[in-house]
């Protein structure tokens, strides 16, 4: 029996959206922005939805944050997607696992959150509110054993976090530093012969801008069919794209498995943001669909499920480079070999300058600088909750 003080309460807040966006649902950004800047996407097809991802409710739930407060007063917390509905199951349903029990039982606890709501769940946001609580409960153990997560998962592995940038300027982040630049898609099927030579050209102005030596990946965010999405690797290839990300719908494991039989030599085929659970990413890595898996630590299950997820791809020889989610991946990647390299999503709306990717809402977010990171050793996950965000708190018990 662990001599942790147990868990007193678990609550569920939302951000009230006050215009400002960003934080943890961080497609919630406004006008003007890169990432909502006709991006290819599987609702292109509809040309009301082409231009913003926003049209179509990319940024209808916005952020969930999870407090777990233990019996000395000591409150851990964690950040992700999932708004109200995801504040909904935390408090009717996912609290009851937690209050009164040993913050230490991570692992009980993350099973009984999954198998209750195995029924209604397992995938999107159920398992996005089980990532947020296990988050919030690996903050909270840090801050009861004044351990940073990292060194309660084994320990860093490395002296620094190296990273490539997502965001539409690659030149600037060669700028800034970074190891690479993935650029979203902007056109997909729908817009034809038509829309991909411009994806060549984007790609063939920004390669130009780069150098040869410099990585250059898409996005391609579910938007693509085998066909399309092989073409555009061998074309791409030419260019020397080094990878071609989530081409097709998350449930097409055949269509993947074929894409990366078919790729061109050399071209790495990536996947998993929106894939959740070490069943999932099984399926993923037994059937070979892809290179590089991508879990989202705020959406795959968390730091305790993420574990099972890695380990699966280490002993298959793939990477695990998550998803961008700030600190709540930096404290895993620097602790696992197959985890070579982060992703840093630029937020800043021209994508040309380093800002806090969950800006505004963790205060003391670590950012790369010239592309680099030294994890910071303070317990949890080593950042505050800035509460002059507007906190909302929509199902409160008593
Ligand atoms: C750029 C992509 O469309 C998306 O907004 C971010 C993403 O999938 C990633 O960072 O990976
Ligand atoms: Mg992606």
């Amino acid at each position: 029996m662990s001599r942790l003080p147990r868990i007193k309460h678990v609550r569920a807040f939302v951000v009230k959206n006050d215009g400002t966006g960003g934080g943890a649902d961080y497609h919630d950004q406004g006008d003007g922005h890169w990432i909502d800047d006709h991006i290819a996407t599987p609702m292109a097809k509809y040309p009301e939805y082409r231009q913003s991802r926003r049209s179509f409710g990319i940024n209808v739930l916005g952020t969930l944050v999870v407090e777990i407060e233990a019996e000395n007063g000591v409150v851990g917390f964690a950040v992700t997607t999932g708004g109200e509905p995801a504040a909904y199951i935390v408090e009717k349903h996912l609290a009851r696992f937690l209050e009164g029990r040993d913050p230490s039982e991570v692992e009980k606890i993350w099973d009984q959150m999954y198998f209750s709501t195995q029924y209604y769940g397992r995938k999107g946001l159920v398992v996005n509110a089980i990532s947020g609580v296990d988050l919030a409960l690996w903050d909270l153990l840090g801050r009861l054993r004044q351990e940073p997560v990292f060194a309660m998962l084994g320990g860093a592995v490395r002296d620094e976090l190296i990273f490539y940038a997502t965001g539409a300027r690659p030149d600037k982040a060669k700028e800034l530093g970074f190891i690479g630049g993935k650029m979203p898609l902007h056109h997909g099927p729908a817009e034809g012969e038509e829309g991909l030579h411009k994806t060549i050209a984007e790609l063939e102005a920004m390669r130009n801008a780069c150098g040869d030596d410099f990585w250059l990946m898409f996005d391609c965010w579910m938007a693509l069919d085998l066909n399309y999405a092989t073409r555009l690797a061998h074309e791409a290839h030419k260019l020397g794209l080094k990878w071609i990300e989530e081409a097709l719908s998350p449930d097409d494991y055949w269509g993947y498995q074929a894409l990366k039989k078919n790729a061109p030599k050399g071209m790495l085929v990536t996947t998993g943001e929106h894939e959740a659970t070490r069943w999932g990413f099984r399926m993923l890595l037994e059937m070979e669909c892809c290179d590089i898996i991508q879990p989202d630590v705020g959406w795959c299950g968390g730091v305790t499920e993420l574990q099972k997820i890695s380990a699966l791809a280490d002993a298959k020889g793939v990477l695990m480079i998550p998803h961008g989610s700030s600190v709540y991946s930096y404290h895993f990647v620097v602790t696992r070999h197959n985890s070579p390299f982060a992703e840093f999503l630029m937020m800043a709306p021209g994508a040309d300058e380093v800002v806090p990717m969950f800006h505004p809402q963790l205060i003391g977010e670590p950012v790369p600088v010239n592309g680099r990171l030294k994890v910071p050793d303070t317990p949890g996950f080593g950042v505050e909750l800035n509460r002059d965000i507007a906190l909302h708190r929509p199902y409160a018990r008593p």
